[in-house]
Parts: C-alpha cells; sequence; structure tokens
C-alpha cells in the first residue's frame, strides 16, 4: 500500500471508535452522511475494555457483600469472602474478554465503514490510516485520553500499573500501593481491598479534592475501614523494584512501603500524539479547544469530542457531546440549519455546569453540577444547605447505621440549585433528579411541589428544603 493512494471521499471520518466516537458515527449516519471510522486498537474503546465497565465489575460484588454486612439478618447470612477467580471472570466477561466482534457487528448493522488502523490528519479533511489516504468534508477526533507519569525517580523502570493493569490484572496481587487519590485512584483502592489485596493509598492532598470536603472524608474513612493504609498529603519520591519484583517506595513523608504492584492513577492528558494535530495549530498532548458543537477552534471542518477536548472525561458526558457534534457535523454538510444557541439541538450547554458523576467508592459519591466552592468561583450569588443522610428514613431502612451528607447548592439570585453532591451507600441512582432540577433550572418554589417517596433515600430533598426554608412566591 502507497500512500499515493487515495480511497473514495467521505462526508466524515471519525479517528477512534470509543464510545464517543461510535456515537458521533451512528448521529451522522443516521441523518445520511456516509461515515468510516477508524479504530486502532478494539472498537468500544477505553470505557469497554480497561475503564468503566471492567472496574464496575470488579467493585461490584464487594460492595454487594457490604450491603448485605450492614443489615441484620441478611449479615447472619454472609458467611464467606469475595470469591476472587469468581469476581474477575465476571469482570472478564463485562470486558468483552477483550474482543471487539459484538461492537463491530454493531458498526457493520449501523452502516459505518470500519477502518483498522492508525489515523492522522495529514491536511484539511485528509486522513492517513496505515499509508493509505482518505478524504472527507469533515473530520472527528475522538481518540481519548492517556495516563499521566509523574516525574518521580525510579517510577518509570519499576514498570508501574497504569488503570489499563488494574483493570485487566489476572489475578490481586498481596500488597498494591496506589499513587493518586482521585477517581480512579480511589475506586481501584476499594476494588482491590475487596478483592484482599493490602492497599496502601497515597494522596498529595486530600481524597477527592475537587468534591465537597466531606466527600473526601467519608471515603477516607470508609477505606480505612475496609483495611486500606490511608496516606494523605504525601507523594512518591523514588520508587526501585528489586530482582525478586518487589517494590519499594519512598514517600515524602521519609516513611517507605513495599508492594508487590505499585499503581499510578494521577490524572491523564489528551491522546493526541502522533495525531498529526500540529497541522491545524495545536500542540500534541494539550486538550483541543472546541466550541459548544465541539468544533476545533480555528477550523471549520475539524471536529473534537469526547476526553480529547478535557471537557469532561466522562462516558456519559463524551456521548452527550457525541450526539451534539453527529447531529451538528450533519446539519453542516447537508446546509440545514444549526441550532448553536444554549441548549439547542447541535451543543453540549451541559458540559459548563450541569455535568453528573458518581465515583463508585463504598460510599459512592455523587454529584450533578458545582460545588459550593466552584460555584462561589464563577461568581454565583450561593447559598448552600448541608443534611446527614442517616437522618433520612428511608436511609435508615436501606441499611443500619446508614451513613451519609447530602448538599445542596443554591443560585440566590435565580433560585435554583446549581450543584448537588449526595455521599452514601448507594445514592448513585439518585443523582438523575438532581442533573434535571439543575438542567430544568426548576425554581425552588416548584421544587417543593416534586415530592420524594416515603420511605425512599430521596426524602433528603424534602431535608435539604426545609433546610434551605420555603421560599414564597408572592
Ligand atoms: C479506570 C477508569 C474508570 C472509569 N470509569 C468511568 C465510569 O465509571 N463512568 C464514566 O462515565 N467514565 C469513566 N471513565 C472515563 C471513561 O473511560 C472515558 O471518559 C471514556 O472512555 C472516553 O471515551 P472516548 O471515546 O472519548 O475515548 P476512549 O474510550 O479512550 O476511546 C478512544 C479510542 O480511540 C482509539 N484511538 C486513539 N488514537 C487513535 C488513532 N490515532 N487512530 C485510530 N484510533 C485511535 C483508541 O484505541 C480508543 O479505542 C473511567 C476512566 C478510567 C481510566
Ligand atoms: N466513576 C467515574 O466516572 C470515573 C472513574 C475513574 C476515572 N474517571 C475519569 O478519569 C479521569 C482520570 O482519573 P484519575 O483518577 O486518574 O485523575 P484525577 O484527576 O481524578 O485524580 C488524580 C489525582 O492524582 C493526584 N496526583 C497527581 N500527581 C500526583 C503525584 N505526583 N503524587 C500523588 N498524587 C498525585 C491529584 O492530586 C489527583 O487527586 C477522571 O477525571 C475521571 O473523569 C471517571
Amino acid at each position: 500500500m502507497t500512500a499515493a493512494q487515495v480511497s473514495p471521499a467521505y462526508d466524515l471520518i471519525v479517528i477512534g471508535a470509543g464510545p464517543v466516537g461510535e456515537n458521533v458515527a451512528d448521529y451522522a449516519t443516521k441523518r445520511g452522511l456516509r461515515v468510516a471510522i477508524v479504530e486502532s486498537e478494539l472498537v468500544g474503546g477505553e470505557c469497554s475494555y480497561w475503564a468503566c465497565m471492567p472496574s464496575k465489575a470488579l467493585l461490584r460484588s464487594g460492595s454487594a457483600l457490604r450491603a448485605a454486612e450492614r443489615l441484620d439478618g441478611a449479615r447472619q447470612a454472609v458467611t464467606g469472602r469475595v470469591d476472587v477467580p469468581a469476581v474477575l471472570a465476571r469482570r472478564d466477561a463485562f470486558a468483552g474478554h477483550w474482543k471487539d466482534d459484538g461492537q463491530v457487528d454493531w458498526l457493520r448493522s449501523a452502516g459505518i465503514d470500519l477502518l483498522r488502523g492508525r489515523g492522522r490528519l495529514t491536511g484539511p479533511g485528509t486522513v492517513d490510516v496505515d499509508g493509505r489516504a482518505y478524504t472527507a468534508t469533515a473530520v472527528a477526533v475522538a481518540t481519548g485520553s492517556l495516563p499521566v507519569l509523574p516525574d518521580v525517580p525510579g517510577l518509570a523502570d519499576a514498570q508501574p500499573w497504569g488503570t489499563r493493569d488494574a483493570t485487566s490484572a489476572p489475578s490481586v496481587p498481596p500488597r498494591l500501593l496506589v499513587v493518586g487519590g482521585g477517581v480512579a485512584g480511589t475506586e481501584l483502592a476499594t476494588a482491590y481491598a475487596s478483592l484482599g489485596s493490602r492497599v496502601t493509598l497515597v494522596a498529595r492532598s486530600t481524597l477527592l479534592d475537587r468534591e465537597e470536603p466531606f466527600a473526601g472524608d467519608h471515603v477516607a474513612r470508609a477505606l480505612t475501614q475496609l483495611g486500606v493504609d490511608v496516606r494523605t498529603h504525601v507523594t512518591p519520591e523514588r520508587v526501585d523494584r528489586d530482582a525478586a519484583g518487589s517494590v519499594t517506595t519512598r514517600l515524602s513523608d521519609g516513611t517507605t512501603v513495599a508492594s508487590e504492584e505499585i499503581l499510578v492513577a494521577t490524572g491523564r492528558r489528551a491522546n493526541t500524539l502522533d495525531l498529526g494535530i500540529e497541522t491545524v495549530g495545536q500542540r500534541p498532548g494539550d486538550w483541543l479547544p472546541v466550541d459548544d458543537t465541539m468544533l476545533v477552534a480555528g477550523t471549520d471542518w475539524l471536529y473534537a469530542v469526547g476526553d480529547v477536548n478535557g471537557r469532561a472525561l466522562l462516558t456519559h458526558q463524551g456521548k452527550y457531546q457525541a450526539r451534539a457534534a453527529g447531529e451538528a457535523i450533519a446539519a453542516r454538510v447537508n446546509g440545514t440549519p444549526v441550532h448553536a444557541e444554549p441548549w439547542g439541538d447541535h451543543v453540549a450547554t451541559a458540559d459548563h455546569a450541569a455535568v453528573p458523576h458518581v465515583v463508585f467508592t463504598d460510599p459512592e459519591v455523587a454529584r450533578a453540577g458545582l460545588t459550593e466552592a466552584q460555584a462561589r468561583s464563577r461568581g454565583v450569588a450561593v447559598r448552600a444547605v448541608e443534611y446527614e443522610l442517616g437522618s433520612v428514613a428511608g436511609a435508615t431502612l436501606h441499611a443500619d447505621g446508614y451513613e451519609g451528607r447530602a448538599k445542596l447548592v443554591v443560585d440566590e439570585d435565580r433560585h435554583v440549585v446549581v450543584g448537588a453532591t449526595f455521599v452514601g451507600p448507594d445514592v448513585a441512582e439518585l443523582l438523575h433528579s438532581a442533573t434535571i432540577a439543575i438542567v430544568g433550572e426548576v425554581p425552588l418554589e416548584r421544587l417543593w411541589h416534586a415530592v420524594p417517596s416515603y420511605p425512599t433515600i430521596s426524602e433528603v430533598w424534602l431535608r435539604l428544603l426545609e433546610a434551605y426554608g420555603r421560599p414564597h412566591s408572592d
């Protein structure tokens, strides 16, 4: 195959067939565009094989077991520990055994051409895939993100685990050091502790430091109860792996930690290395700047969707962007109107202040919209109220000694909720109520008429409104 070979033109070429790229391609195809998608590894991307699905599969059995242990009557029936081989086998199934046949069949059925290989931008509307040139009216980059390895002496040579290794490991190391107190670090520390590993978690600040402060406190307490040695405000300074495979890590507080594996979960950067991104004036490794239709700044043909634009490193939010971008690209190619006004059909307005996410630790941390600190830094006239979830009747029934906390952040000028955080066992399913309140900008006066069922954990909404005080419409 020579680079001179030019294949027929597409309306759209998507580079990267993760959950986001698949959705851009699907939504554009449904609007009649001729679409090809380029994938260098597995169709389905990080989320399916090395992130969301396997990590949640590793976590779920331990959470279910602890849920039973928190309940008198069920506790007595729990006579064993987590069955590690069974959990790993279930994880393998959720990761599709790292084969993408099913996803490839879906692409075919959706009418999307799959181009296996590495995609690279070579100029406006031109993409090289392993030496073959393709052209398209529009190109969407959905290449995801890559983990960042901190510059710690000896760390790279010690062959640390990244999140890919941790989510696909065939066995559980007896001792695991987790570096990073963010989402991935706290989730994977929970998972491996549940699977019997002796886990040490090292964080350079508090845990989950971008959440409401009580979130990290609750998670740190629960991890400690699970047997995790949680060390905050420290970083690794030197790492050595000896000939027998043991890792010794010296920390900034002068202590050392011995482990069989060291997992680094210290954040991610854009996967734009070797992508030809400099052809549009962008620096490889930087998040790609986009407008709300996901059009890359300074171009009229290139889109960046999902993790790669750095707006929200979450599958559901990337897929939301993909629905907007797929439709926007189709509208522009078809010459139909583009609705780019806030909350229009072709924009991802919710990215700015209405993003929901769940940290699947035990307790779970679920937030929609802004924390109090974020709202204040944006100049919002904030009033915040908090409530102990353990005082809600539904929560006391849900688990003996239920511990958790909830918080609403209210914009006092507009009288609407701009942020909500719930921390506690099984709060994840509560979150969508908050997302709807925030996106719908439901006035607080009206929220009083949204009655939570008794006795559910959702009754915390009523308690939070009572803590705020009933505003009277006059
Ligand atoms: C451990 C972990 C757990 C997570 N859990 C959750 C969760 O529970 N919920 C949640 O919402 N999010 C979660 N995330 C985040 C989620 O995985 C990402 O937000 C999501 O995968 C982003 O999707 P994407 O399609 O943008 O990128 P990716 O899923 O990374 O897909 C990008 C695709 O592009 C391909 N590619 C890259 N470069 C090229 C190229 N040059 N040519 C061809 N193909 C290329 C890659 O092979 C890949 O298939 C988690 C992340 C991690 C690390
Ligand atoms: N449930 C979910 O939705 C889920 C789960 C996992 C990951 N993710 C996504 O993946 C992204 C990446 O996750 P992540 O946990 O890698 O990143 P993160 O940004 O959430 O956390 C990284 C943490 O590492 C710390 N850190 C950085 N350098 C360090 C160092 N040298 N020593 C010690 N600590 C250091 C940071 O202070 C931070 O607390 C997240 O932003 C999240 O959106 C989502």
